[in-house]
């Protein structure tokens, strides 16, 4: 099944609206359960999101933030996901330190999959699973030609070996995890992904195209990267 396509007119118009969907999700999400569990994409696109989120003063201690992947690269890395992620978004939070799980990639691929695993036995459904697209079609750190852990049993956190994009140790959650979210909304900006959007539209299957959520799946894109014409 396809998801719902998003197009704005452009990465402002985008960051805008889903900045203002997101802290509405947060506050149906903990009227409702008291609590928002949130994953987030790592990478260069959410990065005008989370400064967004960061001006909006959004984010206490009802949210619960979990990585989608990380790069295992030494904790204060520039290039690692949970570096950016403070920077631009949650020094300027009131998420409690505690509520902000970073994946202990620095411990090595394996021995951080499996601590991150510990860590999310318990936890139901994520909420929302903001996530991004690679040029090759790779979300979180699931890449095409490796697996990509979509069977109902597979574990929940994988160390991904080898990955085709530096750094070649990583670690991420699993399809099968991500698909345990209520919603799970794409970020995907710049005419370089819309080949792989175009694959995808088209019925290709591709690491984004197996992570659906369980109420729905939304790809929320600028109109520089839909390939409407093609
Ligand atoms: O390596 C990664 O790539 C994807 C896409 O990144 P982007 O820079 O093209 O936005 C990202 O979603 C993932 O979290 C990251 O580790």
């Amino acid at each position: 099944m396809q998801p719902e396509w998003r197009v704005l007119a452009d990465a402002d118009a985008l960051v805008e609206r889903l900045a203002a969907a997101l802290c509405a999700e947060a506050e149906a999400a903990i009227a409702a359960r008291g609590v928002f569990h949130l994953v987030l994409a790592g990478g260069t696109t959410p990065l005008a999101l989370y400064r967004a989120l960061a001006d909006r003063r959004a984010g206490d201690a009802r949210w619960h933030v979990w990585y989608g992947d990380e790069r295992c690269l030494p904790a204060d890395y520039p290039e690692r996901n949970s570096v950016m992620l403070e920077a631009a978004w949650f020094a300027a939070s009131s998420i409690p330190p505690e509520n902000r799980r970073p994946i202990p990639a620095e411990r090595g691929a394996r021995e951080a999959a499996a601590v991150y695993g510990e860590w999310l036995e318990g936890v139901g459904d994520f909420d929302v699973a903001l996530l991004g697209m690679g040029e090759d079609g790779h979300t979180a750190s699931l890449f095409p030609g490796h697996g990509w852990g979509d069977a109902p049993d597979s574990a929940d956190v994988l160390a991904v070996h080898a990955a085709p994009k530096p750094p070649p140790e990583r670690v991420s959650l699993s399809a099968a995890r991500l698909n345990r979210s209520r919603r799970v909304w794409f970020v995907i900006t710049g005419s370089g992904k819309r080949k792989a959007l175009l694959c995808w539209k088209n019925g290709e299957t591709l690491p984004a195209s197996v992570v659906r959520g369980k109420l729905e799946t939304v790809a929320w894109l600028d109109a520089a990267a839909w390939p409407v014409n093609e």
